[in-house]
């Protein structure tokens, strides 16, 4: 699969960037009101109690800001953080290192915690519950299991796929919180900030014009921006204005509604072949000789999400807003 600039996943090159425009409380969190609203009282309460705070599971599409939200959580805390992942955690004994070398009250943070294996998830069912864990020590007959205490803590796991969750672990969080996708004018106060810290002169057009091009993700609006930036250096002094934000948008091939090329050739690939559905998401597959799994996961969110694509029971079926997006004439029935 090729790289396009508005993949909601992070690139390798991005990480550190991500991390220096991250921001650090919950006040500088722009959107996500319900869930803000919900953490904040959580943590006051817990603060108020001097509680660990209740484990949160954050779960939404790629690029909304889990990662961002668990460091946040444990700022707001005035604790330390710990970070992991689901696949990065193989043995019992890795996570039994990590636990036991927790201060009390810190959060894990546990990242495609759906990637946990099995046999992990039972070591944390414990773990989560009573802050303790049950360790086999020796082999064979000799073999008994000690209990040992764990100091409380808080464990945060996000996740871009909540089903994959097994129920038994879903169930053992206190906190459920859904990211959504961002609305224009919360991308545009993202892109401001962002542009605040690169001490980038952006004017409101531009802020809104990259905002309507990110796909509700700020990872995307802030990758965008950085596109626009380079540009306005190399054409112009640096300041971003509406002509250069437009020019460099055209450039790098993202239309208006942040649709990109393999975007275009999905949509128009159902209108020619498939006089726009329905249409098995098998036989897209196979006729734009991409992966069905890959359209499911990568292609398709946002395009349902703007109400591009509706998934039917007969397949795949185009509405009469690409054809407008495209200028072309919706065909009767
Ligand atoms: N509410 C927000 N306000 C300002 N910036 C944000 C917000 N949410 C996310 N960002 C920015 O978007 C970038 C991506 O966010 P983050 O890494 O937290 O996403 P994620 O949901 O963890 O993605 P992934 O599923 O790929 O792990 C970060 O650099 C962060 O600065
Ligand atoms: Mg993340």
């Amino acid at each position: 699969m090729e790289d396009r600039i508005i993949s909601s996943e992070a690139n390798q090159s991005e990480v550190t960037i991500e991390q220096s425009l991250r921001p650090q409380t919950l006040k500088q969190y722009i959107g996500q009101d319900t869930v803000k609203k919900n953490l904040e009282i959580f943590i006051e309460a817990a603060r108020l109690r001097r509680e660990t705070l209740d484990h949160v599971l954050l779960y939404g599409p790629p690029g909304l800001g889990k990662t961002t939200l668990a460091v946040i959580i444990a700022n707001e805390m005035g604790v330390n953080i710990r970070t992991t992942s689901g696949p990065a955690i193989e043995r019992p004994g890795d996570l039994a290192a990590i636990l036991t070398a927790l201060e009390p009250g810190d959060v894990l943070f546990i990242d495609e915690i759906h990637r946990l294996p099995r046999t992990i998830e039972e070591v944390l069912y414990p773990a989560m519950e009573d802050f303790c864990l049950d360790i086999v020590i020796g082999k064979g007959p000799s073999a008994r299991s000690v209990r040992l205490d764990l100091p409380p803590f808080t464990l945060v796991g996000a996740t871009t796929r909540a089903g994959s969750l097994s129920a038994p672990l879903r169930d053992r969080f206190g906190v459920l919180s859904r990211l959504e996708y961002y609305k224009e004018d919360q991308l545009k106060s993202i892109v401001k900030r962002t542009a605040e810290l690169f001490e980038t002169q952006i004017d409101d057009p531009s802020a809104a014009e990259i905002a309507r091009r990110a796909r509700g993700t700020p990872r995307i609006a802030n990758r965008l921006l950085r596109r626009v930036r380079d540009f306005a250096q190399v054409k112009g002094n640096g300041e971003i204005n509406l002509v250069l934000a437009k020019e460099a948008l055209e450039l790098l091939q993202v239309d208006r509604l942040g649709l990109d090329h393999i975007d275009h050739k999905l949509l128009k690939g159902i209108i020619e072949k498939f006089r726009g559905g329905p249409v098995g998401l098998d036989t897209i597959a196979a006729s734009i000789g991409e992966e069905a799994e890959t359209i499911e996961d990568v292609y398709e969110p946002y395009l349902l999400q703007i109400g591009f694509l509706q998934r039917t029971p007969r397949g795949r079926v185009i509405t009469g807003a690409v054809y407008h997006h495209f200028g072309m004439e919706v065909p009767g029935p």
